[in-house]
Formats: structure tokens, sequence, C-alpha cells
């Protein structure tokens, strides 16, 4: 599970994160929604320690992410940014066999792995001798996704995983994410500001609003009786993409 206690960051008078805590539960699925500049990259990031907090505490599966930690848990977590951010120079296979190979897999074991993770995530297997360059959008997230996952990590963050997709790709990939993630019981923070991504992935959001969690529930409850102003207009900005 994630925990995060008293978490705050700034960036000089820039507040990006007031006090701030969260908990997603093993095997949960929560979002993070809001507009852009909310505060929901900082909060993900704070996770990996990739931001460092200026004060709190987060832990990881009952660790402390600390300095010293911060490796050990980053190794344990599948982190998955907005366009892939896949290596250019690597083919799909390269690029999701990156940290296996650092930890010695051998060619087997790795092609079992992938040949398993390629066919939960519908990516047919000759996409993975291809450069990113080769794929399309939809099947870049998919390698990535499956980078994410192939050393079966017990927590997943999810930022934008599928901003930069049409909407029809986007739909058919927000249903395989939400198999795979119920399949593999994985505890999965994501970002996102797309309600009905929210609604597919979810089981709950926290929704944020100047760098703080201003509502947090199920999105039904949210979508019934916002909280705020902010929740409100947010809602209603997407209420057609609601179930
Ligand atoms: N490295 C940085 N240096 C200075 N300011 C930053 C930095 N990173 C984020 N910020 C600021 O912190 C605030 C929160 O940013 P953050 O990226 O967490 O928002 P977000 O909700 O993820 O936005 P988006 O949806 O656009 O990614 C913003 O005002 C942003 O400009």
């Amino acid at each position: 599970m994630i925990q995060l206690h008293g978490v705050a960051k700034r960036y000089g008078p820039t507040v990006a994160l007031h006090p701030t805590d969260l908990a997603v539960g093993r095997g949960d699925v929560l979002a993070l929604l809001g507009t852009s500049g909310s505060g929901k990259s900082t909060l993900l990031r704070a996770v990996l320690r990739l931001v460092v907090p200026d004060a709190g505490m987060v832990a990881v599966d009952g660790v402390e992410v600390t300095d010293a930690t911060a490796l050990e848990v980053r190794r344990r977590a599948g982190y998955v940014i907005q366009g892939g951010g896949l290596f250019p120079h690597l083919t799909a296979r390269g690029n999701a066999g990156l940290l296996p190979r650092h930890l010695g897999w051998s060619d087997a074991r790795l092609d079992a792995r992938l040949a398993e993770l390629a066919e939960l995530a519908r990516l047919a297997p000759d996409t993975l001798g291809r450069f990113p360059a080769e794929l399309s959008g939809g099947q870049r997230q998919r390698v990535a996704l499956l980078r994410a996952l192939v050393l079966s990590p017990d927590v997943l963050l999810l930022d934008e995983p599928l901003g930069a997709l049409d909407p029809v790709t986007r739909d058919g990939l927000q249903r395989d994410l939400a198999g795979i993630v119920a399949d593999l019981g994985t505890t999965v923070l994501l970002v996102t500001h797309d309600l009905r991504e929210a609604a597919v992935l979810a089981d709950r959001v926290a929704v944020m609003d100047g760098g703080r969690i201003v509502q947090r529930g199920r999105l039904e409850e949210i979508a019934d009786a916002p909280a705020t102003p902010f929740v409100e207009a947010f809602v209603e900005a997407q209420r057609y993409a609601l179930p």
C-alpha cells in the first residue's frame, strides 16, 4: 500500500503541495484528479522520491521512502509517464528488458515474461522487435506498461498514461488497463484529468485544487455531492463522460 502523511512541497514561492495525507490500500486503484498545476504529479513523484518532500512521510508497503530506501522502492514500483518515456535507441524488447537485464535475467526468462505480458497488454509479439519510432502512440503506451510491469511491481504509478492518445485508442487501452490491474491485484495511484478514465480504472478518487486534496471518495459520490465550487465545475465540465 501507499501512505502519505503531511507530505508538502514548495518551489520557491509556489506551494505545489500543501501538507497532504493519502492512503491507497493494497490492490486498490486511486485516481488523482484535478486541473493542470493542481499538484497531482508532484504528489505522485513524491511517492518515488523523484520529488523530495519538504515535510512529511511517505511509505510504500510499510517501507518509509527516504534517500536510503528510494532505489529499493523504485525497483518494486512500476512508473508510466505520458508519452511512455521509452528510450528511442532501444527496441520495445530492449526498453522492457532494461531492468531485468541489469538484474541478470537470462534471455529465456525475459522472453517468457515479455510474451506473457504482451498477451496481457494485447501487444502483437512482432512489435517487441521494433523501435519506439516504428510504433503507434497506443503501442508505445502498451510497451511502457510492459516495461513498468516486467518485474511484477507491488505498486504502479501512472502519470496521465493515456493522455496523448486519440479517443478510440484511449478507450480500448483504458479497458485493457483496468483488466490488467484487476488481474494482477497491483496497488495503483493514477494521475488524470479525465473523469472517464477515473470511472473506468479507479475504485476511489481524490480531487486536487491548488496543491490540496479538496474531496475524496467514490466518483459517483463526488459527482453527486461536490464539496467545493471547483469540484462542481470540474465535474460539470466532464459530466458527459460519466457512466
Ligand atoms: N520543478 C519545478 N519547479 C518549479 N515549479 C514547479 C516544478 N514542478 C512543479 N512546479 C509547480 O508546482 C505546481 C504543481 O505542479 P504539478 O506538476 O504537480 O501539477 P499537476 O497537477 O501535475 O499539473 P499537470 O496536470 O499540468 O501535470 C505548479 O504550479 C507547477 O508550476
